[in-house]
């Protein structure tokens, strides 16, 4: 059996001229957490709907736990937990009504589901809210909830639309633990965000898409690593700092540069190595380097560097 248990391939949808998804191909292998990162209208939930059989592709395909969205659909819900960006209706049953009625619906009889409601219940901490009105519920509840009915038939895979989006700290932090826990139990799981960083803590692998194209994937550290070539540089002469400044604005690699007496502020292009050579250059020069500091990219940052905040 194959290690990935979703592989999305060349996969492509269009609506009229707007291309939604232009491309994309990933996979993510059993038991992994794979964050699905962009901007406003990049293209992730219809690619998500896609992989939850809700759409079909343009062009391409996907496949879970083996099985391809547009030939086998039937049997890759059985195999696949989605929990939309918007909850459903039914309002007026309580949440152990709500989880038995998706029991019901994947086919669960006697026993069986009622072991696997209780689980449920006490896996998403709804349990001291069984008999509670779904409408009388906070958002943090409705999300576990909806967490709750995508795990109800225990799937291989699942598929999480901005499960985060409109909690507060405390729901966000139980969440990535139930998500951390799930994946430690060999569940394979997408779920998308439009920020880097509240993903970055949970996920195995990162893909970064804009305008229906992937960017970059990659381990955050890896994607950070490559992408944070840019970096601020604050260095500090003991005199000759308008030579140095003049000499400094004729290299490659460097802009931005700002003159504050014998400090000098400026953006440098390199990884660690090109900034100690940089210095080794000054020194050369005869400069009397007093202090260098060095600003890093942060997370929010190499995003914003990826993206170029395009909306379509
Ligand atoms: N059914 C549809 N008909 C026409 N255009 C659509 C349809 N669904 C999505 N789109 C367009 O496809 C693009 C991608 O939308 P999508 O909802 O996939 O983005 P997203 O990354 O999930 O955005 P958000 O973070 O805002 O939810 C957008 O331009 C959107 O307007």
């Amino acid at each position: 059996m194959s290690r990935d248990c979703i592989e999305v391939r060349r996969l492509h949808r269009f609506f009229g001229k707007t291309k939604a998804v232009n491309d994309i191909s990933f996979s993510v292998s059993r038991g992994h957490v794979f964050g699905y990162i962009g901007p406003n209208g990049a293209g992730k939930t219809t690619s998500m709907r896609i992989l939850a059989t809700l759409d079909l592709p343009s062009y391409g395909d996907a496949f879970v736990d083996g099985f391809s969205v547009v030939n086998d659909p039937e049997l890759v819900r059985r195999r696949l937990g989605f929990m939309p960006d918007s909850f459903g209706t039914y309002r007026d049953v309580n949440c152990s009504e709500y989880l038995d009625f998706f029991a019901r619906a994947y086919g669960l009889v006697g026993r069986e589901r009622n072991q696997r409601l209780k689980w449920v219940l006490d896996f998403t901490g709804t349990k001291g809210m069984a008999e509670k009105p779904v409408r009388g519920l906070s958002k943090g509840m409705k999300q576990r909830l909806c967490l709750g009915r995508a795990l109800i038939h225990d799937p291989a895979v699942m598929i999480l639309d901005e499960p985060a989006a409109g909690l507060d700290p405390r729901a966000r932090i139980d969440l990535r633990k139930m998500i951390r826990e799930l994946a430690d139990r060999g569940k394979t799981i997408l779920i998308s965000s439009h920020i880097l960083t509240e993903l970055a803590e949970m996920c195995d692998t990162v893909g970064i898409i804009e305008q229906g194209h992937l960017l970059a994937t990659g381990s955050v550290e890896q994607i950070q690593r490559e992408r944070a070539k840019h970096r601020e540089l604050v260095v500090r002469l003991l005199d000759r700092a308008e030579e140095a400044a003049a000499d400094l604005t004729a290299r490659d690699a460097i802009g931005g540069l700002h003159r504050d007496g014998c400090r000098l502020r400026f953006e440098f292009e390199g990884d660690d190595v090109a900034q100690t050579e940089l210095v080794a250059w000054m020194v050369g020069k005869g400069y009397r380097v007093a202090e260098v500091i060095s600003h890093k990219k942060s997370l929010e940052d190499v995003f914003m560097q990826v993206t170029e905040g395009l909306v379509q």
